[in-house]
């Protein structure tokens, strides 16, 4: 259920801290429903962290935010959000398959719910492409493999709203684009929210909507066309360094 102004995360304010480091400074932003957002920006400018404080697991969060109605973090909110970190969390020792039981079973624990489990179970294997290697121990499986075991763990509950801490780092191209090829698949047939990040500028075109960010803050928040046009670059990179220096010259001007 989305709340009544139909915004599946509205953050107003918010701010981290870690460390004696202010780490995100004051953000105002919407994530819209059944969508994909991007959250882009350089290594280090705050992405996981915000992520960590829209699935309720960062500390010292302060300001408004809200995730599909509730304040983030909620319990209520457990098996309605899926958080993929960026190291993937699978048991090596397990099966694929196996991996998928233990996660169902917490869940959806009891002998009642074992026919839905393995139901689940086996609509996130198909829906990762991993059913061919769901007897394959996990320790045994490629990167971009075990992050699909993650993805398969985190979709066993069909999350309204998917989290995903930079799931395409380090693979190949030809998985690259069978990922985002699922990541539309879920919006489009299922109605998910998806908030993505990457530090990759050439994955921004494949996003609806995206939060360009630098240093804590967000430079914009727009549609990839939108933000082409109005910086009059070919690209959402070349876009993106024409706000960091339009954001610089504001800056020294301020002075
Ligand atoms: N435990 C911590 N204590 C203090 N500062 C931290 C801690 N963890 C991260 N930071 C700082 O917070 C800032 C944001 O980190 P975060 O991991 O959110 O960035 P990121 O954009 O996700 O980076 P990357 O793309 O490299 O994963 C960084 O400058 C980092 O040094």
């Amino acid at each position: 259920m989305m709340n009544s102004s139909g915004v599946a995360v509205e953050a107003r304010g918010l701010t981290v801290h870690r460390g004696s480091r202010t780490v995100l400074r004051g953000l105002d932003f919407t994530v819209e429903p059944g969508r994909i957002t991007g959250l882009l920006g350089p290594s280090g400018c705050g992405k996981s962290t915000l992520m960590r404080a829209v699935v309720g697991t960062q500390a010292k969060v302060t300001g408004t935010l809200r995730v599909l109605g509730s304040p983030a973090g909620h319990p209520t909110l457990r098996p309605r959000v899926g958080y993929v970190t960026q190291a993937p969390s699978v048991y090596t020792d397990l099966t694929v398959r196996q991996n998928l039981d233990y996660f169902a079973a917490i869940l959806q624990p009891g002998r009642a719910h074992r026919d839905d489990r393995r139901a689940a179970v086996t609509r996130a294997l198909t829906e990762v492409d991993l059913t061919s290697h769901e007897d394959a121990l996990a320790g045994t499986l490629s990167g971009g493999q075990r992050t699909r075991v993650s993805l398969a763990v985190a979709l066993l509950s069909t999350p309204e709203l998917l989290v995903l801490d930079e799931p395409t780092v380090g693979l190949d191209p030809v998985l690259r684009r069978d990922l985002w090829q699922l990541f539309h698949t879920l919006a489009a047939e299922r109605g998910t929210t998806l908030l993505i990040s990457s530090h990759v500028m050439d994955e921004a075109e494949r996003c609806h909507r995206l939060l360009l960010m630098r240093e804590g803050e967000i430079l914009a928040d727009d549609t990839p066309d939108a933000l082409r046009t109005t910086a009059g670059t070919d690209t959402v990179e070349a876009a993106f360094l024409h706000l960091v220096d339009a954001a610089a010259t504001r800056k020294e001007n301020a002075r």
